[in-house]
C-alpha cells in the first residue's frame, strides 16, 4: 500500500483526488491536509499530492523535500526560476523525488504532445486557454507549457516569429507571450478548463482543441504519478514522461 497524503483536500480538484486515492487498491489515505492545518500531518505519507494555490506550493514542496515525502503536483505557477529552486532543494535532499505536472488529463497531455508535434509544419501558432472565473494564474500552466513546447519545436526548424503586422493595438489585445508564442486567457463562468492550439499556414488551418468536463478527469493521471514518484529520480516535469508516447 502507498501511503498518501493530500494538500488542498478541500479544494475543486483535491476533493477528487482524496475520493480517487480512497477509492484505489494500492492506496491508504493517511492525511488530507488544507488550509490552516498543520502541514505536519503529511509526516505518515509517502507521497504527497498537491493541488493548492501558486503562492502556497513553493513552501509546501519545500516541506516534503525536506521531509523526504515525494511530491506530486498540480498546482501550477511554475516558471524557470521556480524549477530551479526545486532543483536545489533536491541536490540537498537526493532521496526525494518531485513530479509536476501542469495537466495531469491524458487528452490535455495529447494536445500538448500532438502541438509540439505540428509545430514546425505551420508558419503561425497561438493558444487560447479558457478557464473558470477562479482560477489564480494567468495564462494557464497547461498554455504556459505548451507554448514552451511549441517554441522550442519552431525554434528547432528555423521557424522565426509567426507573421503579424499589428502596427497599433490596445494593452492585452494580442495577449501575452511566451517562447515567442501569443497566448490569450478567457475567464468565463460556466467554464472548468479548456484550450485550442490554432496552427496556420498557406491556405490551412489546424486547430487542436481539449476540453476538460470534469475534475473528476484529472485522477487517473494522478494516480499514475502516485504509482510511479519513487522510481523517477530527481525532478519530473510533464506526465508525458510516464506515457510513452
Ligand atoms: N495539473 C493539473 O492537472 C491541474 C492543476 N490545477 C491547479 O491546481 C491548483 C488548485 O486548483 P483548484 O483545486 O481549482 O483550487 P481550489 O482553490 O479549489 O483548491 C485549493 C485548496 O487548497 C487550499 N490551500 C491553499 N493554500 C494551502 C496550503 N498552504 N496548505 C493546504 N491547503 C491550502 C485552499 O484553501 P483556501 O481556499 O481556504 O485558500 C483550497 O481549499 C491551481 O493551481 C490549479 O491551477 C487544477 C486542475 C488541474
Ligand atoms: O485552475 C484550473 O482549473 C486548471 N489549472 C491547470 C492549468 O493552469 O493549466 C490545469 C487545468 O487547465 C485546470
Amino acid at each position: 500500500m502507498i501511503r498518501v497524503g493530500v494538500l488542498g483536500a478541500r479544494g475543486r480538484v483535491g476533493v477528487e483526488v482524496c475520493k480517487a486515492v480512497h477509492a484505489a487498491d494500492d492506496m491508504e489515505l493517511v492525511a488530507a491536509i488544507d488550509q490552516g492545518d498543520p502541514i505536519e500531518g503529511l509526516t505518515a505519507a509517502e507521497v504527497v499530492v498537491d493541488f493548492t494555490h501558486p503562492d502556497a506550493v513553493m513552501g509546501n514542496l519545500r516541506w516534503c523535500i525536506e521531509h523526504g515525502v515525494h511530491p506530486v503536483v498540480g498546482t501550477t505557477g511554475f516558471d524557470d526560476e521556480r524549477l530551479g529552486q526545486v532543483r536545489g532543494w533536491l541536490a540537498d535532499n537526493p532521496r526525494t523525488n518531485v513530479l509536476i505536472c501542469p495537466n495531469f488529463a491524458i487528452g490535455a497531455v495529447l494536445m500538448m504532445h500532438f502541438a509540439q508535434q505540428a509545430a514546425r509544419f505551420f508558419d503561425s501558432v497561438e493558444i487560447i486557454e479558457l478557464h473558470h472565473p477562479n482560477k489564480a494564474d494567468a495564462p494557464s500552466g497547461t498554455a504556459r507549457r505548451t507554448a514552451e513546447l511549441v517554441g522550442q519545436a519552431r525554434a528547432k526548424a528555423g521557424l522565426g516569429p509567426s507573421p503579424d503586422a499589428t502596427s497599433t493595438a490596445l494593452d492585452g489585445a494580442r495577449g501575452t507571450e511566451v517562447e515567442a508564442v501569443r497566448v490569450h486567457s478567457v475567464r468565463l463562468a460556466g467554464l472548468i478548463a479548456h484550450q485550442e492550439v490554432l496552427l496556420g499556414t498557406g491556405g490551412e488551418t489546424l486547430t487542436l482543441r481539449h476540453d476538460t468536463t470534469s475534475r473528476a478527469s484529472f485522477t487517473p493521471g494522478v494516480l499514475l504519478g502516485v504509482r510511479r514518484i519513487r522510481e523517477l529520480p530527481g525532478l519530473t516535469v510533464g506526465l508525458e514522461h510516464l506515457l510513452d508516447l
